[in-house]
């Protein structure tokens, strides 16, 4: 070795093209790292939608995802839906369904069926997922536990002819009556991530279907989450000339529900949204689940992702 000190070349520096590749990913970490810190122990409840699970390729996506949350310190929660491929299911078994305002109508044999699409086949498939990608994940529906205390929905709507308040029968459909976090606290404390299937049980002993976006925002809510995250597919919330909406208050939210410019299943998410961010959830954000690596660009970076509805008291 000599005594002189090392001077680098011009021909040993970089080309130009690679230092700013290493500058963009320098920027990149530099923006990502503060929010790693912030979030480091915090629980994030993730909306898997059915109309955002696409391909196998965007489901490796979504799993590499929850992953890398997990390995940051995060404690991802999954909640999935699987309303398209109850559908086809329903088809192909001749079963008829019909919706009312997002919400499905179940009757028994249906129950049936969307208890084994959810808690069977779907659950599985994102399990089997988030472990390829280097996760331990574990499927459970609102069921184990119980998680979901469920009680059949009851909803009232007036009709506009003869303004008469009609009951809406919607089936076996239950909203969350309570919701028993423990068995969620084992999983904060290990490596495994919990992926839960929407399905309650009532205390009669009867199953459930509930909206996936409905039994996400309760577990968000009894979690005390700092996010929700809804992922469907769409951008976000789109106002009435379809551009999307980055930020907004309940008022907006509930104006846009109003005029019907937020329709069909858009209006549960939403609902589910206000309804968390007013019991403990510090900010909700709808955010479209195709887009590639959507959860991390939403969780660590400044401008996010999709649509933010915030709590009154976020920081
Ligand atoms: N204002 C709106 N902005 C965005 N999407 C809307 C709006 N109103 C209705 N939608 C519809 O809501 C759908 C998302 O809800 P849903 O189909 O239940 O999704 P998921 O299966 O992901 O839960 C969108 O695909 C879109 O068709
Ligand atoms: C009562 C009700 O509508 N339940 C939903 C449950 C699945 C779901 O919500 O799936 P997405 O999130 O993909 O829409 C259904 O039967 O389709």
């Amino acid at each position: 070795m000599s005594d002189k000190p090392e001077t680098a070349s011009a021909s040993d520096r970089p080309d130009l093209k690679l230092r700013t590749r290493w500058l963009h990913t320098a920027a990149t970490i530099t923006e990502a790292l503060p929010f790693m810190r912030r979030y480091a122990d915090s629980t994030f409840v993730v909306k898997y939608g059915g109309h955002a699970m696409g391909d196998d390729a965007a489901g490796q996506a979504f799993a590499k995802d929850i992953v890398l949350l997990k390995q940051v310190g995060i404690n991802p929660i999954v909640v999935h839906g699987g309303g398209p491929q109850i559908g086809k299911m329903l088809e192909r078994l001749s079963i008829k369904s019909t919706f009312i305002d997002g919400l499905r109508v179940t009757d028994q044999p249906a129950v049936e069926v969307v208890e084994m699409v959810l808690a069977g086949s779907i659950n599985k498939q994102i399990v089997g997922a988030i472990n390829a990608a280097g996760g331990n994940a574990i499927g459970i529906s609102g069921k184990d536990g119980p998680l979901i205390r469920a009680r059949k929905l009851t909803k009232t709507k007036r009709d506009p002819d003869s303004n008469i308040e009609k009951v809406l029968d919607y089936g076996f459909v239950g909203e969350p009556e309570s919701v028993d976090p423990r068995v969620l606290y084992l999983f904060e404390r290990s490596d495994f991530i919990p992926v839960v299937a929407p399905i309650g049980i009532s205390a009669d002993g009867h199953t459930f279907n509930i909206n996936a976006d409905t039994a996400a925002g309760a577990i968000a809510s009894a979690m005390r989450a700092s996010r929700f995250l809804l992922l469907t597919d769409v951008p976000g919330v789109l106002d009435k000339d379809g551009k999307l909406i980055d930020r907004m208050s309940a008022e907006q939210a509930r104006a846009l529900i109003a005029d019907g410019t937020i329709h069909g299943g858009m209006i549960p998410k939403v609902e589910t949204c206000l309804d968390a961010v007013d019991n403990g959830v510090e900010a909700a954000v709808i955010l479209d689940g195709r887009t590639p690596h959507g959860l991390l660009l939403e969780t660590f970076t400044a401008h996010g992702a999709g649509t933010l509805i915030e709590g009154a008291k976020a920081g």
